[in-house]
């Protein structure tokens, strides 16, 4: 795999030439215009043309490649920023030249570069004035404003481009964190966050329109034994096909989640009581006959409380306190049952 740290050399190089180039491009132009000497011109050849790929060589043979191409940003800002007094300060040119070598510094989302840039900018500034005497003419001619089209639409297009698979990448990183927080990794129900807001919702439904919910919270009988006699890979072996026996009994439209360890919760929308009821006792049919693939002698049993939401519900904690008592209560009639609210606890037909 590409060292990340090697690849910001990578994707400054083209950006370095072109951008340079065109650079080179505007300072020529006012060099033409002021009749410079070989001085001027050489400084200008050297940063637009061949400083580049000098840059280039020395991260790629650097035993650190981003901190040299950290230095060589650095060394851009100061050589370009010596150009400024070459061109006796002419107007459009310096700011414009300024402005974008202080924004690749800040494009690069490291943070405090662009305030590190500025030393070597004013001694860029001072070297060049020592060579010029600071002469000073700020007046740019058309012929100039039009050398510094190309760089300024260039620069412009590429730090949106840049910009934009920014975002386009950040929002997929936003979905994926979305679907962490949303699915229990070991199950794939729902973990318990995003159910509870589910379920908050099925309860607020009920309330404002009584729209019938059903809350059914489920325990697997003797956990900790299987995970001390069998390891927490069969633990976890069962737990995954306990998650497949709830899936395959609810709709699209139900809310399933890992409540908590060996814990589920299960809301049945539109759900009476009876046929809430039918679900619960199928599950728990179907987990006594659930085998794992590689323990086909282990036999597993589970307890679980339904609740029906009603006016005494007036926050999912009491709706879930509701079906957990029931849940404790078919741990307290023996296991491998049914409780619901206002029915006596059901046993699977064995
Ligand atoms: N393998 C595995 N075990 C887990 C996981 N999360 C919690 N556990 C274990 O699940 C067990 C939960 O046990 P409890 O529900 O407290 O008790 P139990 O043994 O099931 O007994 P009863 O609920 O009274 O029938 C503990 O031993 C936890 O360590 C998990 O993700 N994987």
């Amino acid at each position: 795999m590409t060292d990340p740290r090697r690849q910001l050399s990578r994707r400054v190089y083209p950006l370095r030439v072109l951008g340079m180039g065109l650079g080179g491009l505007v300072v020529g132009t006012v060099l033409w215009e002021q009749r410079a000497g070989w001085g001027p011109w050489a400084w200008m050849a050297l940063v637009s043309f061949i400083w580049p790929h000098v840059a280039y060589q020395f991260s790629r043979l650097s035993g650190e490649p981003y901190r040299a191409e950290i230095r060589n940003l650095l060394l851009d800002s100061a050589l370009v920023t010596a150009l400024v007094p070459l061109m006796h300060f002419n107007l459009l040119p310096s700011v414009l030249l300024i402005t974008l070598t202080v924004v690749d510094k800040i494009t690069t989302g490291i943070r405090g570069l662009w305030l590190r840039s500025l030393p070597g900018m004013a001694v860029g500034m001072l070297a060049g004035g020592a060579l010029t005497g600071f002469e000073w003419a700020p007046t740019t001619s058309m012929p100039v404003i039009i050398a510094c089209l190309p760089v300024m639409a260039l620069h412009t297009v590429s730090v949106s481009v840049a910009s934009y698979r920014l975002i386009r990448q950040v929002s997929r990183q936003n979905q994926l964190l979305d679907e962490l927080r949303r699915i229990d990794a070991l199950t794939g129900l729902y973990g318990r966050g995003h159910w509870q807001e589910q379920a908050e919702a099925a309860l607020r439904l009920h309330h404002a329109t009584g729209e019938p919910a059903c809350l059914v919270m489920l325990d697997i009988d003797h956990f900790k034994q299987i995970n001390d006699l069998h390891g927490h890979t069969v633990g976890d072996e069962a737990i995954r096909a306990l998650a497949h026996i709830v899936r395959s009994n609810v709709r699209t439209t139900d809310c399933a989640g890992r409540y908590g360890g060996d814990e589920f919760a299960i809301v049945l929308r539109g759900m009476h009581m009876d046929k809430a009821l039918a679900v619960a006792q199928r599950i728990c049919e179907q987990v006594q006959a659930m085998r794992l693939h590689d323990m086909p002698e282990l036999q597993f049993t589970s307890s679980l409380g339904v609740a029906a939401a009603d006016h005494r519900h007036s926050s999912l904690r009491a709706w879930t306190d509701a079906a957990d008592a029931e849940l404790y209560q078919a741990k307290a009639s023996g296991r491998n049952r049914v409780s619901a609210t206002d029915v006596p606890p059901l046993a699977p037909v064995v």
